[in-house]
């Protein structure tokens, strides 16, 4: 009689990696609109700036007008979108529809952001902005539900560092904690717009013991980031992949930690890693050379994400398949990143162990333990929460 014994450091199938339960927190819903719905929005609205109206066309111009290996040019992108999420109803479709994806996708966890100060050309205030895209996340978590799929969203609001209404922005975060919003962030051009031109932001997020995540070290290295940690009190860091620049791997393989890369490894700063979004950016090479390789090695806090899945073409299933194909990661290497997600997020500690222990552990184990079952497994994949 043969035996067989459990496989360890197999390769998840694709099929697997869109079942697994994932954990986003960092995605942007102005960089996360499905191509049709830009068109639909723009024809409704009248924007005519539209480089192209045919959804499949434009969804390609996105993308390879993100793809220009600068930041300030992957930026340009999202005066179209922006563009066309001046109403309230536009707000609630995006968010409805951000919702679903993510839900479609697999993700159980997910924190969005958006800057409401650029939603106001149409009129809306700053509180009728956050309300709307409230509403639609509350809206499409319940049209997930209905087709047996549970996610939970949280907003992030997101001020513009190169603008000056920051405290504003943590203000409006601070009044709508209790009804969606789960933090703070800034967001753009990161060279020549240090996070210390925010620090009354900052100052008064942390009086009132809210939660603020800082785009740092993505763009800009290692000052942006000690500035984020140490001048700002950032609870966690937005990309921050720059940190690699703190750490050496001498020849005989040895690894040497700076006292800042040592700092973010010893206090647990989640790193908001986006693969994708950096090799567009230029912030890395390839998939195989990012150092999330690294990072997780040296059991850093990281996380995966998707940053703009629409400029990134991307979803957190696909951030997943790269690094497997990159690194050879196993369900476990996966399981670990999204536990990483979920004790990074900033919802309240009882809700974020419930969320590992009921569903992501039982989650991943229900995939690990899959190939007990192998003959009697179903030959179609036809929907992630099957069976
Ligand atoms: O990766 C990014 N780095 C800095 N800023 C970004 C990134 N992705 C999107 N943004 C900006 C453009 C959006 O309009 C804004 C709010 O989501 O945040
Ligand atoms: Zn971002």
């Amino acid at each position: 009689m043969t035996s067989q014994t459990a496989p360890t450091g197999n390769t998840p199938s694709s099929d697997q990696i869109l079942r697994a339960p994932k954990v986003l927190l960092h995605d942007h819903l102005d960089g996360g609109l499905r191509p049709a719905t830009v068109v639909e929005l723009a024809r409704a609205n009248g924007y005519s700036a539209l480089p192209d109206t045919d959804p499949d066309k434009l969804g390609l111009w996105f993308r390879e007008a993100a793809d220009s290996g600068s930041l300030e040019r992957y930026l340009e992108t999202f005066s179209h979108t922006v563009g066309v999420m001046q109403s309230r109803d536009a707000l609630v479709r995006v968010a409805r529809e951000c919702a679903e994806d993510l839900a479609a996708d697999g993700v159980v966890y997910a924190e969005v952001r958006y800057a409401p100060e650029q939603h106001l050309e149409g009129g809306l205030s700053l509180e009728e902005v956050v309300e709307a895209v409230n509403e639609g996340f509350r809206e499409g978590e319940r049209a997930a539900l209905a087709d047996g799929r549970r996610v939970r969203i949280g907003a992030l609001l997101t001020a513009m560092r190169h603008a000056a209404r920051s405290l504003e922005i943590a203000e409006l975060a601070e009044r709508h904690r209790d009804s969606g919003v789960v933090g703070f962030d800034i967001a753009g051009a990161e060279a020549g717009y240090p996070p210390t031109r925010h620090l009354d932001a900052f100052e008064f997020l942390k009086r009132a013991n809210n939660h603020f995540t800082i785009h740092a070290g993505e763009a800009f290295g290692l000052p942006s980031i000690w500035q984020a940690l140490q001048w700002c009190g950032a609870d966690r860091l937005g990309h921050g992949v720059r940190i690699i620049d703190d750490i050496t791997v001498h020849e005989d393989g040895t690894v040497e930690l700076g006292r800042l890369a040592s700092y973010v490894r010893d206090k647990r700063v989640p790193l908001e890693l986006c693969p994708s979004s950096n090799l567009q950016t230029g912030a890395a090479a390839s998939y195989a050379e990012h150092p999330i390789g690294l990072l997780r090695r040296l059991h850093f806090r990281a996380t995966v994400n998707t940053d703009n899945r629409l400029m990134s073409h991307t979803s957190m299933s696909r951030e997943f398949e790269h690094l497997v194909d990159a690194f050879g990661y196993t369900l476990d290497d996966l399981q670990w990143f999204t536990v990483n997600g979920m004790k990074s997020a900033f919802i309240p500690f009882d809700e974020r162990l419930a969320m590992i222990n009921d569903v992501i552990k039982p989650g991943y184990a229900a995939l690990k333990s899959e190939w007990l079952f192998k003959q009697a497994a179903p030959t179609s994949g036809s929907s992630p929460f099957g069976g």
